[in-house]
């Protein structure tokens, strides 16, 4: 369902830093956790699954689609569509309230507006209290909840996570990982996760350990 191949990546142009990844093949439905120390290229990885940095050699596939042959703009419609991605650091209108990033997050995916569906998932984190609140007045651990919830609003078929539960205490970690899974489970979704969090590694046991530079040892 999502296969990387010959992935290779360099910011800026420096090639004497070139990134290699190993190749993932991940089915319909299965769920994997990137590990690897800081700086190995996991959040690059990511970004490079989700068609957000477009790789110097070798292509992702989702699906039937090459994202490296897809224009910008089908790409953007094509992740608003399919692809869920939770930032490391979240992205939202920080003038908007929670309510209405999510509407925007629907509009965006081409999604008609659902308020069921918008307290639905923010009553699964715990924060549907927060409906009318503003971005801004929100702690670090309920805009990673927001974020959480941005991604998973229009049921997409690919989940991206980075770092889901680094800024949440143990409760709402638990939380988070439970409504990935579930979400993935309900929607037969392919979820990946980038990591450091311990807590994850028992319930997601398939993993990735991304080394840099090198190959791939799977667990
Ligand atoms: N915008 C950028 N410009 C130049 N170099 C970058 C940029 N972003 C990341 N890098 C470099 O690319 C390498 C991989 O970074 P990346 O953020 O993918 O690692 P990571 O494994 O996710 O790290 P962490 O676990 O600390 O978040 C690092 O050496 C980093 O310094």
């Amino acid at each position: 369902m999502l296969k990387t191949n010959n992935l290779t990546f360099c910011y800026k142009n420096n090639v004497a830093n070139m990134l290699r990844f190993p190749d993932l093949d991940v089915k319909q439905g299965e769920h994997f956790l990137v590990l690897g120390n800081s700086g190995c290229g996991k959040t690059t990885f990511l970004h490079l699954t989700a068609g957000l940095l477009k790789p110097q050699n070798g292509n992702i596939i989702i699906g039937d689609t090459d994202l490296t042959n897809l224009s910008a703009s089908k790409l953007d419609h094509f992740r608003g569509k399919n692809i869920g991605i939770i930032f490391q650091k979240p992205h939202f209108v920080r003038s908007l309230t929670v309510e209405e990033n999510l509407y925007a997050a629907q509009y965006l995916g081409g999604v008609k507006q659902d308020k069921r569906r918008v307290e639905e998932v923010l009553g699964r984190l715990n924060i549907a209290h927060k409906l009318k609140a503003s971005m801004f007045a929100l702690s670090e651990g309920e805009k990673q909840r927001v974020s959480v919830a941005m991604a998973l609003i229009n049921r997409p078929k690919v989940v991206l996570a980075d770092e889901p539960t680094a800024s949440l205490d143990d409760e709402n970690a638990r939380e988070v990982a439970n409504l990935l899974e579930h979400h993935s489970a309900e929607e037969n979704a392919t979820l990946i996760i980038v990591t450091h969090d311990n807590r994850l590694k028992a319930q997601f046991p398939q993993q990735l350990q991304l080394q840099p530079q090198t190959s791939d040892i799977r667990q």
